[in-house]
């Protein structure tokens, strides 16, 4: 008999260190039923200080006062949809060292579960990282959920322009996502953290907000090949980054004006994932883009001038593109209850599909 389908709420804080999303997803952990409401709580100036200055921290260094931020914004957040069964708790990645000490993503979920009285699903990476897999991207098993939902039938890639770019190739017609040759998954890049940065530092803003700065800028061929030289773009997937991996960015554009080092490493960021097409099993009918680089129109027209095939918003098909990372732990967060793989060898590199997450139950 089929398992009856949960409510389950994802909750995501991600690299780019702008707030925690929730979303609900209704699933029996294979197909999507329904998607439900989602909310955001936004992390203040000082909190994102808290939260920058504890990364690169592994357990056991200092992260109490980001613990208690982290917590904090996720219970303020989660508390405003009590009508569920199931939590699946991403917490905040502090570290990324999937060949080195691990993955690091701060969040307690015994705690979060007292308080919120619901079962928590959380540290969904270091189960995948312990089996020699990246433990990372891990929304790759809902992409093929979502294409499945949206009734594509030909092979499509998920593209999320976060802190750092990810990219997912789905064959729809596959019948589970831990089959081989149903999905190939890694990141691409950074994605929108260097300029986050740079206009940080440069400017006190948060972000290059529809590409304003860059639309004014010109993009420095030496700084962009340099960038490109980068081992990592030929590198076989799977294979994933850390926010920082790619602090040689800031180097190379110290000595270009605003607009222009904007412009340059919005070019970075889209190049990546033009270099990523090339690791595709068969060329995807059209690249469907979730997270916060969707809406920085610099850079979908740099993807869309660089790409053989439609680029459009996830909107296109439907789908939430602000929300999708916090319904992919809501849907894994069903998987992982049920004993489901949440990664396979085609998504992380693991040595074998595996159901990662601990599970706090109240
Ligand atoms: N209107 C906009 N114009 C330009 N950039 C934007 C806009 N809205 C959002 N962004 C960019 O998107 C970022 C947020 O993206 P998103 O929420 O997908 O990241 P994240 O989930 O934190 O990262 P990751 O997926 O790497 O964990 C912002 O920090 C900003 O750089
Ligand atoms: C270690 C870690 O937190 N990685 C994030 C990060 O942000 C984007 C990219 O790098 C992706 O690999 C991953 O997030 C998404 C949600 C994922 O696991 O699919």
């Amino acid at each position: 008999m089929m398992d009856a389908p949960l409510w389950a709420l994802g909750a995501m804080s991600g690299t780019s260190l702008d707030g925690v999303d929730a979303a609900l997803v209704q699933t029996d952990g294979h197909r999507i039923h329904a998607f439900g409401e989602s909310g955001y709580r936004e992390y203040s100036g000082d909190e994102r200080r808290v939260l920058r200055e504890a990364l690169g921290r592994w357990p056991g260094e200092d992260t109490a006062d980001a613990l208690r931020v982290v917590q904090q914004a996720h219970l303020e957040l989660l508390a405003r949809f009590p009508q569920v069964e199931v939590v699946g708790f991403h917490g905040q990645t502090l570290a990324h060292e999937p060949r080195g000490r691990g993955t690091h993503q701060l969040g307690d979920g015994d705690a979060l579960a007292e308080a919120l009285e619901r079962d928590t699903v959380w540290d969904f990476r270091s189960a995948d990282v312990a089996l020699g897999g990246e433990g990372a991207p891990l929304a790759p098993f809902f992409h093929f959920a979502c294409a499945q939902w949206t009734g594509a039938q030909a092979p499509l890639a998920f593209l999320n322009l976060g802190g750092v770019g990810n990219l997912t190739w789905v064959d729809p017609t596959r019948m589970t996502p831990e089959e081989e040759g149903a999905l190939l998954a890694f990141d691409t890049g950074p994605a929108n953290a260097p300029l986050n940065d740079l206009v940080a530092d440069r400017l006190g803003l948060d972000c290059d907000r529809d590409g304003a700065l860059a639309a004014r800028g010109t993009v420095a061929d030496g700084a962009l090949e340099r960038f490109l030289d980068e081992a990592y773009f030929r590198k076989m997937p799977p294979k994933s980054l850390d926010r920082d991996d790619f602090r040689m960015t800031t180097e190379l554009v110290k000595d270009l004006s605003d607009a222009d080092a904007a412009a340059t490493l919005t070019a970075m960021s889209a190049t990546s994932v033009m270099l990523a097409m090339e690791h595709c099993p068969v060329p995807p009918e059209r690249v469907l883009v979730t997270g916060g680089g969707r809406k920085n129109p610099v850079m979908m027209a740099m993807l869309a001038a660089g790409l053989d095939c439609p680029v459009e918003p996830v909107e296109a098909v439907g789908l939430d593109g602000d929300m999708l990372e916090a319904q992919a732990f809501a849907y894994l967060a069903v998987r992982v209850m049920r004993g489901m793989p949440t990664s396979a060898p085609d998504t992380t590199g693991v040595a074998a599909a595996v159901s990662g997450g601990r599970i706090s139950r109240i």
